[in-house]
């Protein structure tokens, strides 16, 4: 922060959407692969450049966009977006002395091995839908907040869904249901626990192994087991469910929000001028929407105990 004349300023600068793939291959001839885009934003003390146009304190954006590759190229084992992620944010805090915190955001593409005639294949890979992301801050001390989540994970199911006894007045029109669609396209996103660049666990790609854990937890609780299901009286009791599963079952973890639209599928009736009519809605026959949708957003958190 810095002042001049009775202004106060707040800056940070840096590189977005930096894309980077990285191919690591194995001896036997297997290869591992991420596709990744960075956002990179630094906090430094470099007020002269917006003060007095002298820049002698600046990391040029496209110096960052240069780091990512070279960093890439160092990282000669496969790691977690998250682990790329503090590789960047502690190299641009420790390395440059005007420095003083670092925000690195990466989005994974989500890029799956294939499976032909029932065998994975070694270097064939194709897109799957919902995205891995992370953002981790770093400060020069080595202090550290790292959060990672799902975007765009979208799931529905065709039953066990309902909603009832809300509030009824004049503008009411909706019925009470215990049988409805639900859909949502599910945006997850969870802090670890860990604090500091000392306290994080070691094992490679331990990070990968959670974000799959998270999401296997997610789906678990939204659908229920495969053949009796799980059934939902509202969004919102089944996000409630979903979060806390997370938390309860993941110590490492100790908030997490989800952000889950009500994509409505609407009963479809076609009346007739004459009997019979052409449809009659029974649970069957949808006209599927995504404008206008519900949208139901919450935070779970252990509260701390002072004890
Ligand atoms: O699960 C739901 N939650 C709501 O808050 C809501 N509101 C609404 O019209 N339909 C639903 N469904």
């Amino acid at each position: 922060m810095g002042e001049l004349k009775g202004l106060k300023l707040d800056q940070q600068h840096g590189k977005s959407r930096v894309r980077v793939a990285r191919v690591w291959k194995d001896g036997d001839g297997k290869h591992h692969f991420s596709e990744w885009s960075v956002n990179i934003s630094l906090l430094s003390n470099c007020l002269p450049a917006y003060f007095s146009g002298d820049n002698y304190d600046i990391v040029a954006t496209d110096t960052m966009k240069n780091t990512v590759y070279a960093k890439a190229k160092e990282c000669s084992e496969q790691l977690s977006a998250e682990d790329f992620a503090v590789v960047l944010a502690k190299h641009f805090t420790s390395f440059y002395q005007q420095v003083t915190g670092a925000i690195v955001n990466i989005v994974e593409k989500p890029w799956e091995r294939v499976s032909i005639n029932g065998q994975q294949h070694d270097h064939g890979f194709k897109l799957g839908s919902e995205r891995h992301t992370t953002e981790v801050m770093v400060d020069k001390s080595g202090t550290l907040r790292m959060t990672s989540g799902i975007e765009g994970l979208s799931i529905l199911k065709t039953t066990k869904s309902g909603f009832e006894g809300f509030i009824r007045d004049q503008y009411t029109m909706l019925p009470d249901t215990r049988e409805r669609m639900m859909a949502t396209e599910v945006t997850a996103s969870w802090r670890y626990s860990f604090d500091s660049l000392s306290s994080l666990p070691l094992k490679p790609l331990y990070f990968t192994e959670r974000y799959t854990d998270v999401k296997e937890v997610l789906l678990n609780m939204f659908f229920g087991p495969s053949k009796e299901g799980a059934y939902s009286p509202s969004v919102q009791a089944t996000l409630h469910e979903m979060a806390k599963a997370v938390l309860e079952r993941f110590p490492d973890i100790s908030f997490i929000q989800l952000r889950m639209p009500n994509l409505h599928f609407l009963p479809v009736n076609l009346p007739s001028k004459d009997n019979p009519v052409i449809v009659k809605f029974d649970d069957d026959v949808y006209l599927p929407t995504d404008e206008p949708h519900g949208t139901i957003q919450a935070t779970l958190s252990h509260i701390r105990s002072n004890m």
